[in-house]
């Protein structure tokens, strides 16, 4: 560097002491932030675990869920999971109809397992929910009284647990298809609209939710987002504002389209419509069926489509029985007997495979004599094992005949069991909802998290070492090297 000549002019500073001063003022505004943000920012949160317990009554049996959330972020999307979910022995709850004082009884082991897995002091503030499905939703129908006391049999047992309870009841189609839709955009994170994934979500024209396709033993749901515009019939849509967005979402619940209901339902037309005298056999108990099995895949399919009414619809478009259903939208996660089923048939591994494909394997599998597949799957409870063949044809009839997905959009169907750690069912969404866990508005920004922390530290550390060694650099190197460089 030149000596500075005495002049009456200031001395014109140097590029590299402009640029210094520039990187000593950015460093000293780093260290003002960072330690601002280390006061601030970086208290130690309490760690409070949250539980809440959900019983989800369904036709064919009752499982209870435990979940579990960080107390400080209840209201944040996607942080309630499934701990431990327990299978109650025996029917489920609408089986109990003659003997309604045992319906309650039934629980207590689930309900012992729960208090094994949830820390004891905390029992008195876990709420416990119990929801019954479509066997109730029959029995109801069929005989209010019997309801009446299997609910009021289950509620004595759960009051009579030591955690919080909060009512046992009989949720409508519409709740089990919405909460099902909740639940699984809740646990893919479709609900989170900050940052990153609200710009992508601008950028992609694509459908944001997921829709939710759930086939029980007595009832199946279809839930989607739909935009068309004015609907045609308001009794299948809700509206549903979460997270700081607005959701116009379709609905519908076919009670007796089950798995389960709608065997019966089958076998009953075969009874009506058989000339034969071998399936009205009088040897066999009343409401016994003998069945001689055909394994025939498209005969299978032709009878199943009976159960789908398509002759009358009173809108633009039907699924069947005169239900509107809007054009399909965006991709769907079907869980509960189509995942079980599906995934039996191995027919799953997120749904690559085509729909002609799909078909040709249940044909075969429905083609193979029983006494082969008995021994193939051994380990298989016979009564599922029996009525595979029936339930992926079914499944195929309700989603191709039923719905109309057809090979072009086939592959936006998922079957899937699990998100992360939990099932995929309505039982999450409904918690969520009665806790108040998901909030209309996006919540504030949250603090900084431990590793943005971390990582604001070391960039400002990195930014400060760099300007001393800069810094350093420059101004003690030999004058004959200062001068080169200058
Ligand atoms: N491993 C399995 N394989 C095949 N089907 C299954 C399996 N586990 C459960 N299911 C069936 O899934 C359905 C679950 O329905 P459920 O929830 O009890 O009835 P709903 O929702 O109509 O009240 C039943 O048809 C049951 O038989
Ligand atoms: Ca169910």
């Amino acid at each position: 560097m030149d000596e500075p000549k005495v002049t009456g002019t200031k001395p014109k500073m140097s590029w590299t002491r402009k640029i210094l001063l520039i990187l000593g003022f950015l460093s000293t505004l780093a260290a003002i932030a960072l330690i601002t943000v280390a006061v601030t920012q970086n208290q130690p949160l309490p760690k409070n675990t949250k539980y809440g317990i959900v019983l989800d009554a369904g036709s064919s049996h009752t499982n209870l869920y435990v979940y579990e959330w960080p107390a400080e972020k209840e209201n944040d999307t996607g942080v309630v999971q499934q701990v431990e979910v327990c299978k109650v022995e025996g029917p489920g709850i609408s089986g109990y109809s003659h003997d309604t004082e045992n319906a309650g009884h039934s629980l207590v082991q689930c309900l012992r397992q729960a208090q094994g897995v949830i820390p004891s002091k905390q029992h008195q503030e876990t709420p416990v929910y119990l929801g019954a499905t479509a066997g109730m939703r029959l029995l109801s129908l069929e005989n209010k009284n019997a309801a009446d006391k299997v609910l009021s049999s289950v509620e004595k047992t759960l009051r009579s647990a030591p955690f919080n309870f909060q009512g046992a009841r009989i949720i409508s189609g519409q709740e089990e298809g919405a909460y099902g839709w909740i639940t699984i955009n809740y646990l893919l994170g479709n609900f989170k609209q900050s940052g990153w994934t609200k710009l992508l979500h601008s950028l992609k024209s694509v459908s944001e939710t997921s829709g939710a396709l759930d086939l029980g033993g007595a009832s199946t749901q279809i839930t989607f987002v739909s935009d068309e515009s004015p609907s045609e019939s308001p009794e299948n849509l809700l509206y549903f504002r979460l997270y700081g967005k607005d959701y116009r979402v379709y609905t519908h619940s076919f009670l007796c389209y089950g798995k389960d209901q709608a065997l019966q339902q089958k076998l009953a037309r075969d009874i009506q419509s058989t000339e034969s005298n071998s399936i009205h056999d009088p040897c066999f108990h009343q409401g016994q069926l003998y069945v001689m099995g055909e394994g025939n895949y498209e005969k299978c399919r032709r009878s199943i489509q009976n159960l789908f009414n398509k002759t009358s619809c009173p809108y633009s478009s039907c699924s069947f029985n005169g239900i509107y259903l809007p054009p399909l939208q965006g991709d769907f996660g079907a869980f509960s007997a189509f995942y079980f089923v599906m995934n039996f048939l191995n027919l799953t591994n997120d749904n690559p495979f085509a729909l002609d494909k799909v078909a040709s394997a249940v044909q075969s599998f429905c083609a193979r004599p029983w006494h082969e597949v008995k021994e193939a799957y051994h380990q298989i409870k016979e009564k599922y094992l029996s009525e595979y063949c029936f339930s992926g044809a079914y499944i195929l009839s309700l989603l191709e005949n039923g719905y109309e997905f057809n090979k072009e959009n086939w592959q936006r169907i998922h079957f899937l069991g699990k998100i992360g750690s939990s099932d995929a069912g309505w039982t999450l969404g409904y918690m969520l909802n009665l806790t108040n866990m998901i909030p209309a508005e996006e919540p504030a920004a949250p603090p900084l998290s431990h590793g943005s922390y971390v990582g604001l530290m070391v960039l400002c550390s990195l930014v400060l070492v760099s300007v001393l060694v800069l810094a350093w650099l420059l101004f003690h190197k030999p004058k004959c090297l200062q001068k080169g460089i200058v």
